[in-house]
């Protein structure tokens, strides 16, 4: 860091070269080696790319689920929470499926697909498949941009199914890559420093879809249980195993509170927490480690049929120690969950009431009265510590290096 203090005006220095290069230092000077030999000078013609960039500050976080699990909703809670809103590339494509705010830039790995809609029509591959896309390059662009570079990401185009010419992607201070297969590769899950699955029951992905799908895009009922049925043996097989990986799972499924509901409008909601992960600290409601059934209906708390319960406790989940809080029914009023928030530790806010402030703001999310929204909000309260703290510790190294 010394080194790259004196000669760059940013702190970190990277360099591309096509063999193995060490870096010196003398007379503020800067030489490369090969094998121990002095070979050329910064300056000096060479065939060495040499660039300056920002110290990678650039925190890579995965989120994981099929589509129409939530994703988009759960970034524009995220987002929010960083207190901007989130759009796509100025000027850019159309079609981009990336999203940016000051903070934050949301690429869709989607755009690794390399085969087209009709590659993989000709080959007889979903979109889940590996073989339908490109990890590789996956992996060299969130590395470059994790370590400060920008890149010229492909662009996957969900309108016309065809692959669009690259857009410039620069380094922003949190990345997130969400789609399907984040945790898939273990280069790629290795550059992650969070990640979160979106675990959706097979009953409430089919009512979800049934209201979007047919609602909003004219499908017949029979069409998508026929695309929720051909995905499967791909979703099990390439998708649903990331879970194993993930730091945070939000788990989706019907309610216990009406037996034999189907309907998939209540929900119950559970986020698996894991222990031990640097920089983040589980939530917990009252006491931490314990094992706690709640109904906080009554004087403080309205709700109507069937109720609200929450619990929590420690557990295991794929084989690691996980802390699980759940919640089972929704809320009547939104304003009222003050009063559950006021009963969770560890949450992160910055004041007293922030997780109710933005469920509020955001109360035609859907999600917004019950677990998926309150636990989204909880991840992204965590996601900010989480950067705030690396930031944090970064300055702190820093100050210390130059003390030495
Ligand atoms: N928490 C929720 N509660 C109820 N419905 C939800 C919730 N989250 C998402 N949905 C439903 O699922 C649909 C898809 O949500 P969203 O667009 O956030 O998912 P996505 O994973 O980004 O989808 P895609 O990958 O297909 O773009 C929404 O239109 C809504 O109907
Ligand atoms: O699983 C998906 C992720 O969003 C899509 O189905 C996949 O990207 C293919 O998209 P399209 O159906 O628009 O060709």
């Amino acid at each position: 860091m010394a080194i790259c203090a004196m000669i760059c005006t940013t702190p970190s220095l990277s360099i591309s070269s096509p063999t193995q290069t060490y870096l010196g230092f003398h007379q503020r000077r800067v030489f490369f080696y090969t094998t121990g030999r002095r070979i050329s000078r910064v300056g000096e013609k060479t065939s060495f790319k040499v660039s300056c960039s920002a110290e990678s500050n650039t925190l890579v976080i995965g989120l994981a689920a099929d589509s129409g699990c939530g994703k988009s909703t759960f970034m524009r809670r995220l987002t929010s929470v960083f207190g901007g809103a989130a759009e796509p590339p100025r000027g850019g494509n159309p079609d981009s499926n990336t999203l940016i705010s000051d903070t934050t830039t949301v690429i869709c790995l989607d755009d690794y697909h390399s085969l087209d809609r009709n590659g993989r029509k000709e080959k007889g591959v979903t979109a889940l498949d590996p073989r339908a896309n490109n990890f590789d390059l996956m992996y060299e662009q969130v590395k470059a941009i994790k370590e400060g570079q920008a890149v010229e990401k492909p662009i996957y185009n969900h309108v016309t199914g065809l692959l669009d010419p690259p857009e410039l992607i620069k380094p922003p201070k949190i990345l997130v890559i969400e789609g399907l297969h984040p945790m898939f590769d273990p280069r790629v899950r290795e550059l992650l420093d969070f990640s979160i699955y979106l675990d959706i029951s097979n009953e409430v992905k089919f009512a979800w879809k049934i209201q979007r799908d047919m609602a909003e895009r004219g499908h017949s009922l029979e069409s998508i249980k026929a695309s929720i049925e051909a995905r499967k043996p791909d979703f099990e097989a390439y998708i649903d195993p990331q879970k194993g990986y993930a730091d945070a799972v939000i788990e989706v499924l019907p309610t216990q509170l009406i037996p034999g509901d189907n309907e998939g409008k209540i929900l119950r909601v559970r986020l698996i927490m894991k222990e031990g992960v640097k920089y983040f600290s589980p939530v917990y409601l009252f006491d931490e480690g314990s094992t706690i059934s709640w109904i906080p209906c009554g004087r403080k708390l309205t709700c109507s049929y069937p109720g609200i319960n929450f619990s929590y406790g420690p557990n295991t989940y794929y084989s690691n120690e996980v802390s699980v809080l759940e919640m089972d029914g929704q809320f009547d009023r939104l304003d009222e969950l003050i009063y559950v928030e006021s009963h969770l530790s560890n949450l992160s806010t910055k004041f007293y009431g922030e997780v109710t402030q933005q469920l509020l703001k955001h109360a035609d999310f859907p999600g917004s009265n019950n677990g998926t929204g309150l636990f989204q909000t909880i991840v992204g309260l965590k996601i900010r510590d989480l950067y705030e703290q690396v930031i944090a510790e970064k300055a702190a190294a820093r100050v210390e290096a130059a003390k030495a």
